[in-house]
């Protein structure tokens, strides 16, 4: 294989990045949301992450699903079940607690481990105790599915680590030392493997670069007594092409990091030599523990003189990547061996235990096989690339198988020692590059077989649920992918048969004739397309995952991986014993025509056995999720997440979950929030059953869905009496599909939206009563103030009447009084005889002036009497149109400093008191219209004028 043509394959690039782009599947989940009262009915938001399975999450949908995932990885929670599936995020930095032995015995001596909090050894307890517990032990198989970088190795390790752990811990008296022995040598196997297998690339510095099966053996005792290994696909391409920034398998480093001096000088090899095939090794990993794998080895009984064969043909690979060829002109047929490279070889001749010329033949000259006659031929530069890579890839192919058997005779016990078996799965996920070839198109037919297991796993898992909840079974037939199996493993026309047609006929592929062969066999199949506007040679499988377009170039010779004769002749001949052995059993092969199967037959062959085995166990999936593609803690990259979840199925198992009963509502809170549909509706006896609390939860239930469908007269399931297939009212739990929970949602929804209406008109009605009340109240008060202020003022004419009436009466009574008898008695008095005027009013109390001057002034009237600081009094004289008046008034009011008053008449005597207490200025005292007074009515006014001292008269008429 020309290392060409893996630039464009693993470029590096995201997995699921690239998948998603491609099919633009997962921002719909993301944006998937329902009304969010309901959410938050049916999952609290604000405790998601206290759901330990998602299948709890209400309803199941992938954005719920991914809403919880993230709520948990926050509250570093890592594992989460998904119904029989367990989820595990990557938590990307070490959690020693979290595997503990304490953890461990504490999730194997619960009894109720279920219950504990989800983990990887809830999944491993669970797989022992079904091998344990049963009257018929059934074997078990722990799948474990994911990207890369997601943590399937690491969860391998944990489950083997707990079966090392809790399957030795009862005390087996007899054969207690071989079991230590056998679980140290179990667990020494992935150091070994991980070397040879495992290298660092972009997305994991630790990537396994094949897919493994580990057969955990435990006998009646249920103690781990022996396992097996079955390996797939190795990417073996890495030893001879690296993608920019990945590495080689990380054995190579080990050994340049890790070897002695003279291992060193043995391999040729000295300080700071670069080699081709050895890029990026200056990156320094805790995987280089060249002392780790060495004591692996030993361990598991691989003598010295293996590893010194092994290493010396792994140090020979490193120097045959260094061997260049160089031509005289581009389409040259013939080449050389460039100058620097003839050291390089004789290095890895030597190494590889063969001749260095017959090593140098190989690369550069052909055989071609005529009959019986053999013609060598020549081979261009890129002819001698190839066969140079194709010499390493199948050299270092077959140590790796050797390996494998190796160690699976090392740990492997006879048959009879064991009953049962636990497997542990560690496969490749579901992958789709820019360009994708043979490779892609092998792990994801894999992806595809593991989904259909799974998919009628999960089935069978939820029919169990609804049998136990007493449901009638009527799931919804969900569409399989067994389409998409037939397009690419069917019989008798299908993509690998198509392949493996080609690849036997031998001949010059031509990529676009197999593409046309293909349209023609295989275009009745839906799950196969192609894009039209496309130049390259391609085909598009629609994977359950999502579409992936295949390269056709270079397929057929990839299916056929062939090794040139002379190739292998030359290894069967190598004095390394190791080299010598393994190309023995192959020159086995050939003979039995055995290595004419092509790549597809033998992975269809082991993945058919694989699946023969899981069928025949009871399965344990553990999907390991990478929350975000750098690698850093506590990074929870939501459009990645989905994608990995869509890509290893569980967004699928959501829509098969979702194809029959996605939404499960305990039956008290069911009634909780559904209740008032009952009693608002018009079913009398219902509602009457309703109140009266006769009924038990179930049958509410069933009485309010039959209200619900019953006046849902657009219903068509109900009309054919079929409305099962909407609902199921359950023992615990009522089970509903989402348009069942549509229309309770509407229902609800319509008779709130009545009740406020209801309460919106009470409301209005309320306001208007109480307006209108306001209004009526304010024209009342607004009479009776009215009426009031009326009644007031005529009350208040009554009393000015009274007063005009009383007054005229005195009035009139004085005229006539004055007319009668007194007038014509009366003494003239000037009115500035002032002494006259007072002794006349000692005399008699009262006097009556003759004449009325002009206003004058009297300073030091000669009263006698005196007020201590009253300088001057004002007092008005009232001319009327009577004879002779004169008013003596002195209306008083002094209490302020007012020198001006007015005063009534009749208010003298009051006022006079005050005169005393507030004797100070000078005061004017007016008196207005007083017609008369009489001194002799007022005593008092008499005794206060004897505190005056000054009076002053005036006129004001
Ligand atoms: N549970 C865990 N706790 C801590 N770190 C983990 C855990 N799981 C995985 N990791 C980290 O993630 C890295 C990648 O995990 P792992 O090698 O298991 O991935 P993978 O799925 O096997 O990848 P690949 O398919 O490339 O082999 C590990 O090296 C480790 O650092």
């Amino acid at each position: 294989m020309n290392s060409a043509d893996h630039r464009g394959n693993r470029n590096g690039m995201g997995t699921v990045q690239e998948t998603s782009k491609r099919i633009g599947f997962s921002s719909q989940f993301l944006n998937e949301s329902l009304d969010e009262d309901v959410q938050f009915f049916l999952t609290e938001e604000g405790k998601l992450h206290t759901y330990d399975d998602l299948t709890k999450v209400n309803p199941v949908t992938p954005s719920t699903v991914l809403k919880c995932l993230q709520a948990r990885y926050s509250a570093k929670l890592f594992y989460t079940h998904a119904g029989c599936t367990l989820v595990a995020l990557n938590p990307f930095q070490s959690i020693p607690y979290l595997y503990s032995l304490d953890v461990m015995e504490e999730y194997h001596c619960t009894p109720q481990f279920h219950e504990s909090k989800p983990h990887i050894f809830i999944v491993a307890e669970e797989a022992y105790r079904n091998v344990k517990g049963q009257l018929e032990p059934v074997n078990q198989s722990l799948v474990v599915s994911g990207e890369s970088g997601a943590g399937k190795t690491w969860s391998s390790r944990c489950l083997m680590k707990y079966y090392a752990t809790v399957a030795t811990s009862s005390s087996v008296a007899t054969s207690q030392n071989t079991v230590e022995r056998i679980e140290g040598r179990v667990l020494d196997s992935n150091p070994i493997m991980e070397a040879f297998g495992n290298a660092c690339t972009l997305r994991n510095n630790n990537s396994s670069r094949f897919g493994k099966y580990i057969q955990l053996q435990l006998d009646r005792c249920h103690l781990l007594v022996g396992a097996s290994v079955q390996t797939y696909l190795l990417e073996k391409t890495r030893v001879a092409f690296q993608p920019t920034g990945e590495r080689n398998f990380h054995i190579f480093y080990q050994m340049m990091k890790g070897s002695s001096t003279e291992q060193k000088k043995e391999w040729n090899v000295f300080d700071g030599q670069s080699f081709v095939w050895l890029p990026n090794a200056n990156k320094t990993l805790e995987e280089d523990c060249f002392d780790e794998t060495l004591g692996a080895m030993g361990h598991l009984g691989i003598n010295t003189e293996q590893q010194r064969d092994i290493f010396r043909i792994l140090a020979g690979i490193l120097h045959l990547g260094n061997v260049g060829f160089s031509s005289p002109s581009e389409d040259s047929q013939t080449c050389d061996l460039e100058e620097h490279s003839k050291e390089y070889l004789q290095n890895a001749a030597e190494l590889l235990g063969v001749a260095a010329e017959e090593l140098e033949n190989c690369l550069r000259v052909r055989t071609l096989k005529a009959g019986n006659q053999s013609v060598l031929k020549p081979c261009s530069r890129t002819e001698c690339f190839v066969r140079r890579d194709c010499l390493a890839k199948v050299i270092y192919a077959e140590i790796f198988e050797w390996l494998v058997s190796f160690i699976n005779t090392s740990i492997c016990t006879n048959s009879s020692a064991w009953t049962n078996f636990i497997g542990i799965l560690d496969v490749y996920g579901f992958e789709c590059f820019q360009t994708n070839n043979l490779e892609q198109l092998c792990i994801n037919y894999a992806n595809e077989k593991l989904q259909q297991h799974f998919v009628s796993h999960y089935l069978k898992a939820q029919q169990e649920e609804y049998v136990s909840e007493g449901l009638e079974w009527s799931f919804v037939k969900y569409q399989d992918n067994q389409g998409c199996l037939n397009l690419i493993e069917g019989a008798p026309m299908s993509v690998f048969s198509l392949l493996n047609e080609e690849s036997r006929l031998n001949r010059t592929s031509d990529a676009q004739m197999f593409r046309v062969r293909l349209e023609k066999e295989l275009s009745d199949n839906g799950s196969i397309s192609w894009d039209r506007f496309s130049q390259e040679p391609h085909f598009t499988v629609a994977h359950y995952a999502g579409n992936v377009n295949y390269q056709i170039q270079g397929m057929v010779e990839k299916n056929k991986d062939p090794v040139p004769q002379e190739l292998i002749n030359m290894l069967q001949k190598s004095n390394n014993n190791l080299l010598q052995k393994i190309f023995a059993k192959i020159e086995e092969q050939t003979t039995k025509g055995l290595n004419k199967v092509t790549v597809v037959s033998k992975f269809k062959n082991s993945l058919e056995n694989l699946m023969r085995i899981l069928h025949s166990t009871t399965p344990h999936y553990t999907r390991c999720i990478k929350p975000n593609q750098d690698c850093k803690p506590l990074t929870f990259k939501k459009e990645e997440v989905i994608m990995q979840l869509e890509a290893c199925g569980i967004v699928e198992t959501i829509h098969i979950s979702a194809a029959g009963f996605p939404i499960r509502i305990p039956l008290e809170n069911f009634i909780l929030r559904y209740g008032l549909i009952i009693k608002y509706s018009k079913l009398k006896s219902a509602h009457n059953c309703w109140d009266s609390g006769i009924v038990n939860v179930k049958k509410h239930v069933e009485m309010l869905l039959t209200v619900v469908l019953e006046q849902d007269d657009s219903s068509p399931q109900f009309k054919d009496g079929k409305w099962t297939s909407l609902v199921h009212c359950g023992m615990t739990k009522v089970f509903l599909t989402q348009s069942m929970l549509d229309l309770l949602e509407n229902r609800r929804k319509r008779i709130l939206s009545q009740c406020a209406f209801t309460i919106q008109c009470c409301w209005l009605r309320h306001q208007l009563r109480k307006r209108i009340a306001r209004r009526q109240s304010a024209t009342l008060i607004q009479a009776v103030v009215r009426s009031w202020l009326v009644r007031k003022q005529v009350h208040q004419w009554n009393r000015a009447a009274a007063v005009i009436q009383k007054t005229w009466r005195k009035w009139r009574d004085l005229l006539k009084y004055l007319a009668d008898s007194e007038l014509d008695d009366a003494e003239d008095v000037a009115t500035d005889d002032l002494p006259a005027i007072t002794s006349i009013i000692r005399e008699r109390g009262s006097v009556v002036l003759s004449s009325i001057p002009e206003p004058v002034t009297v300073h030091g009237w000669p009263m006698g009497l005196a007020l201590a600081s009253a300088r001057s009094i004002n007092l008005s004289l009232t001319a009327t149109g009577f004879k002779k008046m004169v008013s003596l008034v002195a209306p008083l009011n002094m209490l302020s400093r007012r020198k001006e008053y007015k005063v009534e008449t009749n208010q003298c005597t009051k006022e006079l008191a005050s005169i005393r207490a507030q004797p100070k200025g000078s005061i004017k005292l007016h008196c207005q219209r007083s017609p008369l007074l009489y001194a002799d009515r007022y005593p008092d006014f008499q005794s206060g004028l004897t505190g005056f001292n000054e009076i002053l008269l005036e006129k004001t008429l």
